[in-house]
């Protein structure tokens, strides 16, 4: 089976997200994508992301009617940082006769060698490279040139469509009072005005 895993802050999960998911898995002949939200990530000022528990629940909705994903607390329940290493070696325990691939957009591959066990990481799985506009998208094909020559890193590249929703979008336009109708799948919208994420008096969530 060929098992990809989508890792992401997820703070929300948006339809850039899911389609280029969903693309990855008919072009590639994929089994199953699991999405697989961070817990304190590596990188990020964890301070200002949404609880783990809450960005989990948010992902369930988003992908309940897609038979072929799945969602996987391992990261959220994990104690201190979580890294992608840690993952991918648990998830090589449970999947012993399949082919594991991790899932990355364009904006990853600038900081990908800085990750924790990067060496190891891409022996034991494959990338999914999805292409995304604006972030250093001239760069890109320099990039994936120099990541081949230097670690023999080889990229499954999409063809999806570039819609280049950011979750960092849909944060502002909620605290905005803008819409977020049609960038995010509608009972992903309703939870967060439910719970109030993002907005003026509760930027947190
Ligand atoms: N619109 C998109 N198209 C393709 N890939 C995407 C898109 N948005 C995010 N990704 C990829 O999905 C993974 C998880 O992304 P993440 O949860 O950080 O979303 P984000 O929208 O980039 O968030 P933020 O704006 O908060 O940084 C990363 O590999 C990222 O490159
Ligand atoms: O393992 C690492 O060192 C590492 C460093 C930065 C990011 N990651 C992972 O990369 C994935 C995409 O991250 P991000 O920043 O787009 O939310 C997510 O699964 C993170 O856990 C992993």
């Amino acid at each position: 089976m060929k098992i990809a895993v989508m890792g992401g802050t997820f703070d929300p999960i948006h339809n850039g997200h899911l389609i280029a998911a969903e693309y990855a898995r008919t072009s590639l002949k994929l089994d199953k994508v699991i999405f697989i939200p961070s817990g304190v990530h590596p990188f990020k000022n964890n301070r200002n992301i949404t609880e783990g528990k809450k960005r989990l629940d948010i992902l369930s909705l988003a992908i309940e009617s897609n038979k072929y994903f799945d969602i996987s607390n391992i990261e959220i329940n994990r104690e201190g940082t979580t890294y992608t290493i840690d993952t991918i070696r648990a998830l090589k325990e449970i999947y012993r006769e399949d082919e594991i691939y991790f899932i990355i957009g364009s904006d990853i591959i600038f900081e990908i060698v800085q990750w924790k066990g990067f060496q190891e990481l891409i022996e034991l799985c494959n990338f999914i490279l999805l292409y995304r506009l604006g972030k250093n998208e001239d760069k890109i094909e320099n990039k994936i040139e120099e990541l081949n020559r230097l670690y023999g890193l080889k990229f499954e590249k999409v063809n999806a469509p570039l819609i280049e929703i950011s979750s960092t979008e849909i944060r502002e336009r909620v605290k905005r009072d803008l819409s977020i109708k049609y960038l995010v799948p509608e009972i992903v919208e309703g939870y967060i005005y439910k719970h109030k994420l993002y907005s003026r008096e509760n930027i947190n969530g």
